[in-house]
């Protein structure tokens, strides 16, 4: 069976104005994973509410990070497409969640390519439903209903696994060398404590307190706070980070339900004025710089610091094509390639 490979990212509008935003934000928030309400609420929140002052405001926030290629995120993606398609023989594709570059498209570049087996790469080191779970859900309807031949495989969320520890924390030790930084802080991607509860397979480890995460248990494979957490833990471990010197907060809280705890910007706030001086963030949610990293922290974050009297703020690069990251990636689909190859 000829095999092949579909990295699958977020996705951006078309362009950063307001026209192309508002279909990318319609279809990115009506998806039932990321605002996961009744159809009827989602609408009116979405349609009768968002869509109508939104579109601008994030128009205008995109503006601030725009390349002249395109969205940072797309073209850092592409770029880490070609260098993995550089280090394997198996075509490899790319698409986006939301937006033009559809995972439909992406599945039916493989089929051109005579690719029967496919290994699906989410972009993303946790596991979460407005994440992962929409890609693998999204994938396995349009090949159903498109691909019935196809065979998809999926990689499994990769936040634990020691190879991208190493990584992560030798591009965050390579960034900060010369830099020196009072506290390092992890600011990850926020989701609703709802969506951690719904996820919960064993339906009541989840408390979302101080202890649930640090406590094993099945709901783990499913937890993103866990699998956030756990990233803090295994990088401060790997970087002899002391104690008090680093910590983890979620960043973007959207609407009024309650979003994981502490809050990435009254975080930086707190720093600043409890005398932090010299803040670094990282932000190891996204694979990808993006909005996300390059407006809401390296701009607002700075922001923030900086008007309550801090003085040095960095943030540490995502891995985009970092060439270590681009290593482990196509080691993954290598083995994967092999273990394929292997008769049962
Ligand atoms: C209910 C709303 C949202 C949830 C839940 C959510 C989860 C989530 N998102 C990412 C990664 C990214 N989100 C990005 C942008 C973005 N996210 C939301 C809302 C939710 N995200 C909105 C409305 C937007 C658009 C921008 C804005 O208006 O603020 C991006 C950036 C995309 C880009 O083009 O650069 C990323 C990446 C994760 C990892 C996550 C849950 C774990
Ligand atoms: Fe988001």
């Amino acid at each position: 069976m000829k095999k092949g490979v579909l990295l699958v990212n977020l996705g951006s509008p078309d362009s950063p104005t307001p026209e192309d935003v508002k279909p990318y934000l319609s279809e990115f928030l009506m998806d039932e994973r990321v605002i996961d309400v009744p159809l009827w609420l989602r609408t009116f929140i979405v349609k009768g509410i968002i869509l109508n002052t939104r579109p601008k405001a994030s128009a205008e926030a995109y503006q601030k990070i725009w390349w002249e290629e395109g969205s940072p995120l797309i073209v850092i993606s592409e770029r880490l497409q070609k260098k993995i398609q550089q280090n394997t023989d198996l075509p490899v594709a790319l698409a986006m969640r939301y937006g033009s570059m559809t995972i439909q498209k992406g599945l039916q570049e493989l089929v051109d390519k005579g690719v029967e087996e496919v290994f699906l790469m989410p972009l993303y080191p946790q596991f979460a439903m407005a994440t992962t779970e929409t890609i693998l859900v999204l994938a396995e309807d349009i090949r159903k209903e498109h691909f019935p031949h196809l065979k998809i495989s999926d990689l499994k969320a990769f936040y634990n696994r020691e190879d991208y520890i190493d990584v992560l924390s030798n591009s965050i030790a390579r960034h900060l060398k010369g830099k020196p930084y009072d506290h390092l802080l992890f600011s990850y991607h926020g989701v609703p404590e709802r969506h951690i509860r719904k996820r919960d397979i064993t339906k009541s480890h989840c408390k979302i307190d101080k202890s649930c995460c640090v406590t094993p248990s099945p709901a783990h494979e499913y937890c993103y706070r866990h699998q956030c957490l756990e990233v803090t833990r295994l990088v401060a471990e790997k970087l002899n980070l002391k104690e008090g010197t680093y910590s983890s907060s979620f960043q973007s809280r959207l609407g009024i339900d309650p979003w994981l705890q502490p809050p990435t910007d009254l975080t930086i706030e707190r720093m600043g004025k409890n005398g932090v001086q010299n803040l670094a963030v990282v932000t190891p949610a996204f694979v990808s710089d993006c909005l996300e990293t390059l407006e809401e922290i390296a701009m607002e974050g700075q922001e923030i610091f900086h008007e309550v009297g801090g003085k040095e703020f960095t943030t540490v690069p995502c891995l985009n094509d970092d060439d270590e990251f681009v290593e482990i990636l196509s080691n993954w689909i290598n083995d994967w390639a092999t273990l394929q190859a292997v008769p049962v």
